[in-house]
């Protein structure tokens, strides 16, 4: 059999005109075999037992570790264990393309009972757990900081490669040696088998291509309004739909204006609102021929006039130390999110912000507001669930006076299902920050969920009667068909609009612009 495996190597890759397998002389086999055995000691490479079964399991792009394979199937250290197998066979099964099984498995054969027992006694692997089979990992002990070839194999596997990206052979292969350890580096031991990098022979090829990396796609930067009109497209795309197939060839008339004035309505902009359009379409156009586009540019002025006088900006007066921004609103309308975009801007401008969870019912809650104060780098002060809001706020203030914040803001529960409890927790954390100074809360924020339409209205209405709403921030305006109601609510309430939301992220939320959101609900593009 030894005999027939040498021809084997010989014969591989050659040409079917050279010598028949018989031209092979025994002292050209001894000096292969001479030659094949120094190197491989020299490189004291790991080895392990060999299954003769698993391989087929086991995907390969051959080369040279087949050699490394045959040539080191020694009785294996007490390591070994089971996720150590597939590096081994990796080789084997390499070995098999290029024709070079039958001696590694003669081996194996020869040593199996010796590796056999040894495998029992090993102790469980300290690597990390990785399938053969997707090369993922797996949590796994970490390595004892004593063993430095373990070390180093958990460090390049949790730590350098990506391993998502990595295609499972490569994974197991390249992530050693790309971690640090070279093959040219002392070998660990058994049990922590480093994964060779197999440099081939001229005229072979990697079975695996190499992986094309994913075209990146650039996605250019937006701006505020082009993210506003997107947000608001199905606000203004239902609107000017309807307004462009009502005045297609029609002149303005009696009919035409109130079936206007209806569709402004149904939009939410309020009759109020309905009523400016209708009125400035009508002076100037009536008896004539009038384009969606006329429509819009009337209802974009008409409703910029409406909301211009409570687009203002949310003024800060740092001459309390701390300033108090007091955050309400219905529960899901976006307090604390809102609370987490405030702070990363003040933060981002210097500002020393602390965040306080006064929202005492919902651990998520306070989680949440912890997790975007880590986030923007400001101060976190909370208390366990279902303590008194008001007695946190307290303390909130005073570690925020002590800590010199600039500006402390406090987020709280929004049950309106029960006004009475509400009312009273809400006028109670009014009171105690009153009596630490006569002045707080400084801004009293009130947050609306656009998506809720004429629910908002009413949220205001309760808000403003219970906490003394001193500003507006609406959220949720990205995706909604209802944007139009905070043109309703600003008409109505005339509370300045500090902030809208468009969105989750960090950077979804822009100071209010009175001309921009017309425009923008009105659909013009610029
Ligand atoms: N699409 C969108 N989602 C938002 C926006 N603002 C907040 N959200 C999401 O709305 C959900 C509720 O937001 P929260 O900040 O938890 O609302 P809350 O008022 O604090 O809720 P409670 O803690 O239950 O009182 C979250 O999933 C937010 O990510 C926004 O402007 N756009």
């Amino acid at each position: 059999m030894a005999l027939s495996f040498i021809k084997r190597v010989f014969t591989f890759g050659k040409p079917s005109e050279e010598p028949a397998p018989d031209a092979v002389k025994p002292e050209d086999v001894a000096a292969i075999q001479a030659e094949l055995e120094p190197k491989s000691r020299d490189e004291d490479l790991p080895v392990s037992p060999v299954d003769p079964v698993a391989p087929a399991e086991i995907e390969t792009a051959g080369g040279p570790v087949a050699d490394v394979a045959a040539e080191n199937v020694e009785p294996a250290e007490p390591e070994t264990s089971e996720e150590d197998e597939p590096a081994l066979l990796l080789g084997v099964e390499a070995a098999s393309e290029i024709g070079m099984v039958p001696l590694a498995l003669l081996q194996a054969e020869a040593e199996a009972e010796e590796e056999a027992v040894a495998a029992a006694e090993a102790p469980p692997s300290v690597l990390p757990d990785i399938s053969p089979s997707r090369g993922e990992i797996t949590d796994a002990p970490p390595a004892p900081a004593s063993d430095d070839s373990t070390t180093g194999s958990a460090a390049v596997l949790g730590e350098g490669a990506d391993h998502d990206s990595i295609s499972p052979l490569e994974g197991e292969m390249s992530g050693r040696t790309e971690g640090g350890v070279s093959s040219d580096e002392e070998v660990p031991a058994l049990g922590k088998t480093p994964r060779l990098e197999p440099t081939l022979p001229k005229g072979f090829s990697t079975a695996r291509p190499e992986p094309t990396p994913e075209p990146v796609a650039i996605q250019p930067k937006l701006t505020w309004f082009q993210r506003l009109r997107a947000g608001l497209a199905r606000t203004s795309s239902q609107l000017t739909g309807q307004i462009g197939a009502l005045f297609t060839k029609r002149k303005l008339d009696e009919e035409t204006l109130e079936q206007l004035e209806d569709l402004l309505i149904q939009a939410d902009l309020g009759v109020e609102t309905a009523m400016r359009v209708t009125g400035a379409l009508s002076s100037e156009r009536y008896g004539k021929d009038v384009t969606g586009e006329d429509v819009s540019r009337i209802m974009a002025a008409e409703i910029t006039r409406v909301l211009a006088p409570v687009a203002k900006p949310l003024a800060l007066d740092l001459n309390h130390k701390p300033h108090v921004i007091l955050v309400v609103g219905v529960n899901g309308t976006g307090k604390t999110t809102t609370i987490g975009k405030l702070a990363a801007k003040l933060s981002g401008s210097g500002l020393k912000v602390m965040l306080a969870a006064g929202d005492t019912f919902r651990a998520a809650a306070i989680e949440q507001l912890k997790i975007w104060a880590d986030r923007t780098g400001s101060t976190f002060i909370g208390t366990k669930l279902g303590a008194d809001a008001a007695g946190l706020a307290y303390d909130a203030y005073e570690q925020a006076r002590a800590n010199k914040s600039d500006v402390l803001i406090i987020d709280t529960a929004g049950r309106l299902q029960n006004r009475t409890e509400l009312m009273a927790e809400l006028e109670k954390i009014v009171r105690v920050l009153g009596k630490l100074d006569p002045d707080a809360p400084h801004t009293v924020l009130q947050t609306l969920d656009a998506t809720t339409g004429q629910n908002a209205m009413n949220q205001v209405e309760i808000f403003r009667n219970v906490a003394g709403v001193s500003g507006l921030i609406m959220t949720k305006l990205d995706g909604t068909a209802r944007g139009g109601i905070l043109v309703a609510i600003a008409a109505k309430h005339k509370l300045p609009i500090y902030f809208i939301g468009v969105g989750e992220g960090v950077d979804d939320l822009e100071p209010f612009e009175a001309q921009d959101f017309a425009r923008a609900i009105a659909g013009l593009t610029h």
